[in-house]
């Protein structure tokens, strides 16, 4: 999947701003690849990887109508490293290979650069293959309010899924560019512009975004 510099892995703790991030990206005209939206498509009912993750969980983990149930897998899965491992063994090649074809119709499409925003970027080495990486950081303090604000959940939930993944700091040795989410909305924009910047290559600037 290594095209240069033109495939920008976006990462960051969760919580930190990223899909605000790539939805602001988004609007300035560059395609986005979302990681949590494509894990989401490939355990729709009837996919092989749901059959995966009912053979390793049991039947209980749908609900009554077929879907799964994200909030007791979520439960079981954060706070339980094995579990947690053998949930990202069945879902990640399915999400890696979504993200290959979304890759490849950007680029049938003209596009010459494209953002993979992705939560585990460096856990799951996907960080290797992408031109540049870009991590959105905030203090851990800051993440941690947004993540019970956004979820309605406890700090013991919260915290949970936040130790589920390296710190911020060791992903921001991993960055080519960071992103400040430490601040208000307005001051985002300002970071997320110099960003968009950055990432278009100056013959594509010159012309527009798409080839
Ligand atoms: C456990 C699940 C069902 C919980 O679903 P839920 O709707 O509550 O959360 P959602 O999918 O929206 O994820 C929210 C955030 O949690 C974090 N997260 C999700 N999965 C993981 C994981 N395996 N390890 C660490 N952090 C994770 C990410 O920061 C993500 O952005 C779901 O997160 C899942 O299927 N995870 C495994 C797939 C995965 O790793 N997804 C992340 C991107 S590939
Ligand atoms: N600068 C900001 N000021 C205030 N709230 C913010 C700011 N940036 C993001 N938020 C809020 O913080 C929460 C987390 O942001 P967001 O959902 O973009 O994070 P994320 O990194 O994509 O999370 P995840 O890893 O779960 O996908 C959201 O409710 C969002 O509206």
């Amino acid at each position: 999947m290594c095209v240069g510099g033109a495939v920008v892995g976006l990462t960051g703790g969760i919580a930190t701003g990223k899909s605000t991030v790539s939805k602001l990206v988004g609007e300035a005209g560059i395609p986005i690849i979302d990681a949590d939206v494509l894990a989401r498509k490939v355990v729709e009912p009837g996919t092989r990887t749901l059959k995966r993750i009912v053979a390793e969980f049991g039947e209980d983990i749908l609900l009554g109508d077929g879907q799964l149930d994200r909030k007791k897998l979520g439960g079981i899965i954060f706070g339980d490293e094995g579990k947690r491992r053998a949930l990202n063994g069945i879902v990640h090649p399915a999400v890696r290979w979504e993200m290959l074809v979304g890759v490849v119709k950007c680029w049938i499409r003209g596009h010459r650069v494209c953002v993979l925003d992705v939560p585990l970027l460096i856990e799951g080495g996907l960080w290797k293959w992408v031109g540049k990486v870009a991590v959105v950081s905030c203090p851990r303090e800051v993440q941690l309010q947004r993540l019970m604000a956004r979820d309605s959940s406890t700090e013991a939930e919260a915290l949970a899924r936040l130790n589920s993944q390296l710190s911020i700091e060791e992903k921001v040795g991993y960055a080519d560019y960071v992103v400040d989410n430490s601040g208000e909305m307005a001051e985002l924009q300002g970071q997320v512009s110099r960003f968009v910047r950055e990432i278009i290559p100056p013959s594509i600037n010159e012309q527009g975004l798409d080839r």
